[in-house]
């Protein structure tokens, strides 16, 4: 057995119940080795199900004939094909859009428990270092390409990281395979390509070693990622607002803690905290994580991200989705019996109980006085910051009128005229189980 089938071997054993091995296979050299070594160990040993993924981005007139070479390659190893085309979307970076694509396409294509199979090397693990050296990155970035990443479904594996392109030329020579070379890659027009045409091979002649010295950074790299998210989740711990205390799940955080913390921890637990739910803001814009903290309660600050924003509200920080930024609608619905009502753009209204007079239902408008038993009339506004209740939720709450009196909020049985005991009003932002 060659050398690359017993490294790839020795790596894949711990995936050997996975329910099939899914080869992203782009017919370049480092896929085409990949496959090959597969499907020669795939004869000898017992291996999960294989199959090769070819995404067909259709951005170079080249690239036209590439299937056709894939599904040859394919047929020749007896391993099936699947052949994914993706639309790239307009952007400066086409390599960075069909990267995006890509990754979209795979992530749809895999099942649970399968295992898709990348074949970036060691040379890929130096170029990606330096290219984002480049761009000043941090930490986290430094870490380079993991060798394994959880994806919605299935997992991605990057059996070939320790082995350098030089290794994978020699197998792919002495196997004599046939594989595509992207003209693109013969270019210095994209930086990557500068990087491995130009950069690399000055510093691999002054300094031989400097892939496994770069390898060795992308390792303490990790390690004091791992120590920043170990500080992280204990101040998660102190200053996460308890599930239990939650509005709806909305994630959020206590700001009192948080002002606790130095500007350093701060940030590195809101990127800790942020990082399931967006983009992190690069270096430049965290100025404007202080100018939130530090506004005036009553200027409402927002610092809007990539795939949503960061709201505060009395005493709490927020992230909100776009669902949460957008006001809906103006209302005007009538109940005159129980069910679920669903509300444009605002989720649903449950209402249980007898219904015994036509119910108007709206939302806020400002100066609404709720008749309390025993309290009289009392301002909605103050009520509403009685109970804690957010800013961005208050505009959202169904407020039910009888004879234009405002009777009942939902979700806030306490607040029902003493007309409307036995009625209860439920409102979520999504659908309600029994509705
Ligand atoms: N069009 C594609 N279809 C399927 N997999 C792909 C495609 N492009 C890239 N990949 C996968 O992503 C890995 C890294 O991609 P990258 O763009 O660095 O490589 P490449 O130069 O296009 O291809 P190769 O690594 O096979 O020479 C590839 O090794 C391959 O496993």
């Amino acid at each position: 057995m060659l050398n690359i089938e017993q490294h790839l071997l020795k790596t894949l054993q711990p995936w050997g119940n996975c329910s099939a091995l899914c080869v992203a296979f782009s017919g370049g050299m480092d896929s085409t080795v990949l496959l090959h070594a597969l499907a020669r160990l795939a004869q000898q040993y017992h291996l999960p199900e294989l199959r090769a993924i070819y995404i067909h981005h259709g951005l170079q007139e080249a690239a036209q004939t590439w299937p056709a070479h894939c599904q040859s390659i394919c047929a020749q190893l007896q391993i099936p094909l699947v052949v994914l085309e993706v639309d790239v979307a307009a952007s400066a970076s086409v390599e960075q859009a069909a990267r995006v694509a890509r990754y979209a396409a795979f992530e749809q294509h895999l099942a649970q428990d399968e295992v898709l199979l990348m074949a970036q090397h060691q040379d890929d693990q130096a170029e990606t270092l330096l290219f984002r050296l480049m761009r000043g990155t941090g930490v986290a970035g430094l870490r380079g390409i993991p060798e394994t990443r959880a994806l919605p479904r299935g997992q991605v594996l990057r059996p070939l990281l320790a082995v350098s392109h030089q290794q994978l030329l020699a197998y792919a020579q002495q196997q004599q395979l046939s594989w595509i070379e992207d003209p693109s890659n013969a270019t210095d027009e994209f930086d990557r390509n500068y990087l491995r045409r130009q950069v690399i091979p000055a510093l691999k002649t002054r300094w031989p070693a400097m892939q496994q010295s770069l390898q060795r950074t992308a390792q303490h790299m990790d390690e004091a990622q791992q120590l920043l998210d170990e500080l992280a989740k204990e101040d998660l711990l102190r200053v996460g607002v308890d599930p239990a205390q939650q509005w709806f799940d909305l994630p959020c955080l206590y700001m009192a803690g948080l002002r606790e913390l130095s500007l350093l921890r701060q940030k590195n637990l809101l990127r800790y905290w942020l990082s399931p739910f967006t983009l992190l803001p690069d270096a430049a814009h965290w100025a404007s994580w202080e100018t939130l903290r530090d506004a005036q309660d009553d200027a409402q600050p927002v610092w809007q991200l990539h795939d949503g924003a960061l709201l505060r509200s009395q005493d709490k920080l927020y992230w909100l989705t776009a669902f949460w930024l957008q006001a809906p609608p103006d209302l005007a619905l009538t109940i005159t019996e129980a069910g679920c009502y669903a509300l444009p753009a605002n989720g649903y209204l449950r209402v249980e109980g007898e219904v015994r007079a036509p119910l108007q239902v709206r939302y806020r408008q400002g100066a609404e006085r709720f008749f309390i038993a025993g309290r009289g009339h009392r301002d909605l506004k103050r009520l509403l910051q009685e109970c804690g209740v957010p800013t961005f939720l208050r505009a959202r709450l169904p407020i039910v009128f009888l004879d234009q009196q405002p009777v009942a909020l939902a979700n806030f049985p306490a607040l029902n005229h003493p007309q409307l005991q036995g009625l209860t009003l439920t409102w979520h932002p999504h659908a309600l189980q029994s509705c």
